[in-house]
């Protein structure tokens, strides 16, 4: 999944802000922001539990549905993925580990 594969998602999303709970579950999660937030964990959770099993191809599986959940929370805060984007390309060129060292310097 490129960056703009979860572009084309994200705006496939945010046009299940209108949709029918009853056809669409994202439509169905975006009404309910406290369901949205215990599958984004219970997703991320699963995901964990696959890293720590070596399974690669449920871990491949497992991250979709993270993806996924995570751009349902993006579309119902209204965060735009260019900020995400924006926000990771500003840590680019930095070292984890550097800004690690700068945080307890504060
Ligand atoms: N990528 C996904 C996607 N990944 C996961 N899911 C759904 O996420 C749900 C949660 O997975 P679980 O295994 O936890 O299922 P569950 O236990 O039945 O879930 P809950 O009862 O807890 O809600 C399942 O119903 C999956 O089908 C997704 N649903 C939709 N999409 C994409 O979103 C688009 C729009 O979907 P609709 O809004 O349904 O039209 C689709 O065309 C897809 O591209």
């Amino acid at each position: 999944m490129s960056q703009s594969t979860l572009d084309d998602l994200f705006r496939i999303l945010e046009s299940r802000k209108d949709a029918d709970p009853a056809v669409s579950y994202t439509a169905k999660l975006l009404g309910d922001r406290k369901k949205i937030a215990k599958k984004l964990g219970e997703e991320g959770v699963e995901a964990a539990l696959e890293v720590l099993q070596g399974d690669r191809d449920k871990l491949v599986s497992e991250s979709a549905d993270v993806l996924y959940h995570l751009l349902v929370a993006w579309v119902a805060l209204g965060i735009q993925p260019d900020e995400v984007w924006q926000a990771l390309e500003a840590r680019m060129g930095r070292s984890g580990i550097d800004e690690k060292k700068s945080r307890k310097a504060e």
